[in-house]
């Protein structure tokens, strides 16, 4: 079977989540080839983590100039490997970087691309949701192959064990692609919660927490259940969290196990980004509000009664 490339998204020697749901679909598609850029050494950290979701090759294109520059080396990079390897598919996570590779290796190989795909059939058919989850496309690339920028959360990532064997990739990169130098990079502290897009919970509180200060109930709810924390817009537009943590159409997709909305209606654009979970509970003092015909488990309650309880609940149960 030919290969499908997938682009490894990583950071800090450790595999995004995205990366693997990429894998997972890969195997559907043909022999799942994942190809790493980056620094010196950036593949060796990475390698049993992509044997572990099937990748049978590891591609590893390790240089000074794939992260001493921005996209450019990499799209030209990737564009020299899809020439030789012939590739059946290629999959980018769509993320920021992903789609900026995937759009200069598109005009690179002149070659038709998609984005936000949330599936792709062996014919080469993919699936986008568009207008907030209301309109399903299928479309397929009609020059070239099918390159395509894979929305992260659109599938569970599930293992299957191979052998990769490691490929280190030739590197050689026009000053053409050297045009935008990094110059520092600073890394975002991170707290002990986990990423929004890869937690397995994520508690969310929207306009109804009411305001910056209530929003640590919010937080000490995820905390006890080891989760991430998001927001609605309304809560992020109001100031009472950043936006970085916003869900939705215009903020972060997530798929994690258990969602819980706290004090969020359930607008069309918030489902958007969180209707895929696999368990969603709402506390909602409304009855009517549309967030309960999405979720499994609703309490019609002040969230400032119900959390409160919930947590001690769950503090006596640890
Ligand atoms: C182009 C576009 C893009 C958008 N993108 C996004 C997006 O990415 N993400 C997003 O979230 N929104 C997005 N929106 C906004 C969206 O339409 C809604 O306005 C927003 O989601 C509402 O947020 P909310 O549910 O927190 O607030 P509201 O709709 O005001 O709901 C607040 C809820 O809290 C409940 N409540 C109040 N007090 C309490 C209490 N004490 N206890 C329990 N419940 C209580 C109320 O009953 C109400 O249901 C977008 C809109 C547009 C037009």
């Amino acid at each position: 079977m030919a290969e499908v490339l997938v682009v490894v998204e990583h950071s800090g020697g450790e595999v995004k989540k995205v990366t693997l749901e990429m894998l997972t679909l890969a195997r559907e598609l043909g022999t799942p080839a994942a190809v790493v850029l980056g620094g010196p050494g950036a593949a060796a950290p990475l390698v049993d983590r992509l044997s572990e979701y099937g990748a049978v090759k590891v591609y590893a294109g390790e240089s000074e100039d794939l992260q001493g520059f921005l996209v450019a080396p990499k799209a030209a990079v990737l564009a020299d490997l899809v020439r030789s390897a012939q590739p059946t598919a290629v999959l980018l996570g769509s993320t920021q970087e992903g789609k900026e590779i995937a759009g200069r290796l598109a005009v690179k190989l002149d070659n038709g691309l998609l984005t936000d795909v949330s599936a792709l059939d062996a014919n080469g058919t993919a699936t986008q949701t568009v207008f907030a989850g209301s309109t399903i496309v299928k479309s397929q690339v009609t020059r070239g192959l099918p390159l395509v920028t894979v929305r992260p959360n659109s599938l569970t990532p599930a293992a299957a064990p191979a052998t990769a064997e490691v490929s280190p990739l030739e590197v050689a990169v026009g000053d053409s692609a050297k045009l935008a130098r990094v110059v520092e990079r600073k890394v975002e502290p991170k707290g002990a919660r986990p990423e929004l897009t890869e937690a397995s919970v994520v508690v969310s509180g929207g306009r109804g927490v009411g305001s910056e200060d209530n929003f640590k109930l919010v937080e000490e709810l995820a905390d006890l259940l080891g989760g991430a924390v998001g927001a609605s817009r309304a809560a992020v537009d109001s100031g009472f969290y950043p936006h970085q943590f916003q869900v939705g159409q215009t903020g972060k997709t997530v798929s994690p196990q258990l969602y819980i909305a706290l004090g969020i209606s359930g607008a069309i654009q918030h489902r958007a980004g969180m209707q895929t979970s696999k368990t969603i509970v709402a506390v909602n003092k409304d009855a009517e509000a549309p967030i309960f015909e999405l979720a499994d488990y609703g309490i019609v309650g002040d969230l400032f009664k119900v959390v409160p309880q919930a947590a001690e609940e769950i503090r006596k149960r640890k």
